[in-house]
């Protein structure tokens, strides 16, 4: 790296230009639809402490279909609890969809579960109830949410309108223990956009099922996010799932470490499609970097790099001096 040595120090109208571009950057995360902004959620049981989110940053566009992936115990429930407005982070920021998720009020937090995010959980019984049909379990939301102008008709026939585009109108009049599993959560998919919600999360929504029913489940996401326009965040396991996706995010230790992006490509020459898919480390605001750890362990990386800022990237070197 090179030498630098201050002469002289930056001006009084150098500093008052500098105070003023910072006051004017737009904040983080200002056009995205969800930002978690240094998200801490720490669990405290038997005085033992468990930082389960440690500062974790981030942000999803309006109409994305992203995946989370991250090792059990990472903080992906943590995080997608916090999200649908079950549980508080510790600090940080989380807003969705213009709500700030950490100072809402209990009724504030109601409206907000009922009306702005929809949630398929993995276990096929949390998303439907037994006692109901298809049909009236997605009606149901619509009704708890009361104060709306459409009428019952109208609302039986917005329940249908899903079942259909979620390929399962032959449910309509079956109870949840009349269908296969894969069909229960098809329906619960319909129940969580009844409302129309800002934003879909779902849990791990095919850990219960066969590989060829998960295909059929993740279409039904992918048909809501192209129809509908829905931005949905899914937690999986599936690694099929998860290459299905143009973006995943790893968690690693309660923080978003990795980022996958993949584009479809087409060759001109032979009009051929290719899907490109290309790894990214995470950068936080304060510039910090993640190196794999094989990246690292292979050059015998510890404790001190060496920088070197070229035209159009960074090196990154061993300390020789170490
Ligand atoms: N209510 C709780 N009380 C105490 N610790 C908790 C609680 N919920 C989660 N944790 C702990 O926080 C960490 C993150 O848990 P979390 O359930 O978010 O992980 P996960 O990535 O969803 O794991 P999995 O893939 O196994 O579901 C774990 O160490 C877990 O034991």
């Amino acid at each position: 790296m090179t030498e630098t040595t201050a002469a002289t120090g930056p001006s009084l109208a150098d500093l008052e230009a500098r105070a003023t571009a910072r006051r004017d950057r737009p904040a983080y995360g200002h056009d995205a639809l969800i930002t978690c902004d240094r998200l801490v959620r720490v669990f405290a049981t038997d005085g033992v402490e468990v930082q389960a989110l440690q500062g974790l940053d981030l942000l999803v566009r309006d109409g994305e279909l992203m995946a989370l992936v991250g090792a059990s115990g990472s903080g992906k429930s943590t995080l997608m609890n916090i999200l649908a407005g079950l549980d508080e982070p510790t600090a940080g920021a989380a807003r969705v969809a213009g709500c700030d998720l950490l100072g809402m009020g209990s009724k504030e937090r109601l409206r907000y579960r009922r009306e702005v995010v929809g949630f398929v959980w993995q276990q096929t019984a949390r998303n439907l109830l037994p006692y109901l049909t298809a049909a009236q379990n997605v009606a149901l939301p619509m009704q708890l949410r009361g104060r709306t102008a459409r009428s019952k008709r109208a609302k039986a026939e917005r329940a249908d309108r899903l079942l259909q585009m979620l390929e399962v109108a032959e449910c309509r009049d079956r109870r949840p223990h009349q269908m296969s599993g894969g069909q229960q959560q098809r329906v619960a998919i319909a129940v969580a956009l009844a409302n129309d919600p800002a934003v879909l999360l779902a849990d791990e929504p095919t850990g219960e099922l066969d590989s060829h029913t998960a295909e059929r489940i993740f279409a039904a996401f992918r048909t809501a996010n192209e129809e509908l326009g829905t931005t949905i965040v899914i937690v999986t396991h599936d690694q099929a799932v998860a290459s299905e996706v143009r973006r995943t995010v790893a968690i690693r230790d309660g923080r978003t470490s990795t980022e996958v992006l993949r584009r479809t490509e087409v060759d001109e020459s032979t009009g051929q499609e290719s899907l490109i898919s290309r790894e990214y480390a995470m950068l936080d605001r304060a510039g910090r970097l993640q190196l794999p750890a094989e990246y690292t362990e292979a050059l015998d990386m510890r404790d001190r790099v060496a920088l070197e800022l070229e035209k159009d990237h960074i090196g990154v070197w061993p300390d020789e001096r170490g």
